[in-house]
This record gives structure tokens, C-alpha cells and sequence, in this order.
């Protein structure tokens, strides 16, 4: 198991946001965490990162929690922000250099890597660019290629396809296919149900801080007794319901 949140209560000071979260990844799986604004998705995220510490239970990366080894458990993980942070003072090839740096791979490898992606986005004469320069999807791009270079083998997306331009969408929907093929995993929040649904293996439904059903399509149509139904009409079915249908 790459990931496993296990019993996690998770949220700010006083506020217990996510509630009771269990769930586990394996290598090469792409799983989408789905709900409504405020359910929750961005505060789980966050918390598989390290930035926001559990209220309780524990989430592990290859057996190891954040709290055996920090900086190890932060190498097996890549983030991209929904909002693109970048360095006003540091140019595209600089923000290449910090994540060699970040992550121990030599800059010539990064470069190697990052060859072929700046050249698919069409970043690769803007190296010596500052960010404020870029347009918000050229920013996009340079986190996410930022993220491909690494060798994480946990891949954390918040909501990475607005913004882009279908030519963009495409090379990233084809990256993230590429890169679990490869054996990563890689969880991301998405309102674009479309997508999701021809890119996961499998759903998270969380649903006011609560994951309210798990699962691929076909077991999501079983649970919520829609056989046959895509995954938006689940989604509007989510809402009304507040979790599975009853019998
Ligand atoms: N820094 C914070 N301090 C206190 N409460 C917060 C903070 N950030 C988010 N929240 C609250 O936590 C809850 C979940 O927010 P979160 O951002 O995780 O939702 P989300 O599912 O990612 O939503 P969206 O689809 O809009 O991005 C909301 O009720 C929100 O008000």
C-alpha cells in the first residue's frame, strides 16, 4: 500500500472538518476525491501533505508516517496547489533548480526530464522567465512540471485542470495516465466530473467531511442504485441524499 489514511480527524484549531477518513492507495492507482464546495477535499489534502497535523488516526507513505522521518516522508510526495505558488524573484529555471534541490536529483537530471515537458507546453524558451510574465495557465504549467520531475511515487493534485487550454489538458490528463502507468499514485480533487470519470481508477466521495461512499463506477452505481449512471448523475444524487441511497 503506497497511502493508507486510517481513523483521521483532520481540521483547523477548533473546527473538525474531516471526520473518520479511511482509505488506501495502491501503486499506479489514479483516484478522484470528489464533493461540494467546503466539503473537505482541499483540508485532506493538506493533511496527507503535512501541512495541516491530524486531530487523530494516522496517514502512512510506504509504512512510514510524517512523524518517523519528516524530510523522507516529504520526498515520496509532489503537490500541485490549486493556486499556482511561485517565487516573484526566481525564474522557470531556478523553480526547476529548488526542486532539484528539494528532492537530491542532480539539475542535469531534472533538465533531462524536464526537456520534453517544458517542450509540450510550450515553456521551453521561457526558461529565464520570472512568473511575472506567465499567464495563470503558463504558471499552472511550470508547477506541474515542477511536480513530473520529481520522483515522488504520491502524487497530490488539487483541482489541476482549470486554467489550462484543452491542448494543455490533454498532455496532463496524458502525463498523470503516464506517470501511474509508471507505478506513481495519484490523488486529485476535481469539479470537472468529466474527467474524472475517464481518468480514475476509483472515487472518493466526500461529502461535509465525510467520505460517504468509495469505489469505481460500476460499484458507485450499485451503491447509490443508479446502474448505469455517469458519474455526475451520482454526484447530484450524492447531494440530495447526503451519502448512498437508502434500500
Ligand atoms: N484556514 C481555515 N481555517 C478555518 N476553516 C477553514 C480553513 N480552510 C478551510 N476551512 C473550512 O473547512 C471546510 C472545508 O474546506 P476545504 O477548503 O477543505 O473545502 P473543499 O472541498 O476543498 O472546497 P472547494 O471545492 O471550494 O475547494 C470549509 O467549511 C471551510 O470553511
Amino acid at each position: 500500500m503506497v497511502l493508507s489514511v486510517q481513523a483521521l480527524d483532520s481540521g483547523y484549531r477548533q473546527t473538525t472538518v474531516l471526520k473518520d477518513i479511511n482509505f488506501e492507495m495502491k501503486a499506479g492507482e489514479i483516484v478522484g476525491l470528489i464533493g461540494l464546495n467546503g466539503a473537505g477535499k482541499s483540508t485532506l489534502l493538506k493533511t496527507i501533505l503535512g501541512l495541516i497535523t491530524p486531530q487523530k488516526g494516522q496517514i502512512t507513505i510506504d509504512g512510514k508516517s510524517i512523524l518517523d522521518d519528516h524530510s523522507q516522508y516529504a520526498k515520496h510526495l509532489a503537490y500541485i496547489p490549486e493556486t499556482p505558488v511561485l517565487y516573484d524573484e526566481l525564474t522557470l529555471k531556478d523553480h526547476l533548480e529548488m526542486t532539484a534541490l528539494g528532492y537530491d536529483i542532480p539539475m542535469d537530471e531534472v533538465m533531462r526530464r524536464a526537456e520534453p515537458l517544458l517542450k509540450q507546453f510550450r515553456l521551453d524558451k521561457h526558461l529565464n522567465w520570472f512568473p511575472a510574465y506567465f499567464s495563470k495557465g503558463m504558471k499552472q504549467k511550470v508547477m506541474i512540471i515542477c511536480a513530473f520531475v520529481t520522483d515522488a511515487d504520491v502524487l497530490i493534485i488539487d483541482e489541476p485542470f482549470l486554467g489550462l487550454d484543452p491542448l494543455a489538458m490533454r498532455h496532463f490528463t496524458d502525463l498523470i495516465r503516464e506517470r501511474a502507468a509508471a507505478g506513481s499514485a495519484i490523488l486529485f480533487t476535481t469539479h470537472v466530473l468529466t474527467i474524472a470519470e475517464s481518468l480514475c481508477d476509483y472515487y472518493l466521495m466526500l461529502q461535509a467531511g465525510e467520505l460517504v461512499a468509495t469505489g469505481d463506477l460500476e460499484s458507485l452505481q450499485t451503491q447509490f442504485n443508479l446502474p448505469q449512471a455517469d458519474l455526475e448523475t451520482i454526484y447530484f444524487a450524492m447531494t440530495q441524499t447526503g451519502g448512498v441511497a437508502s434500500e
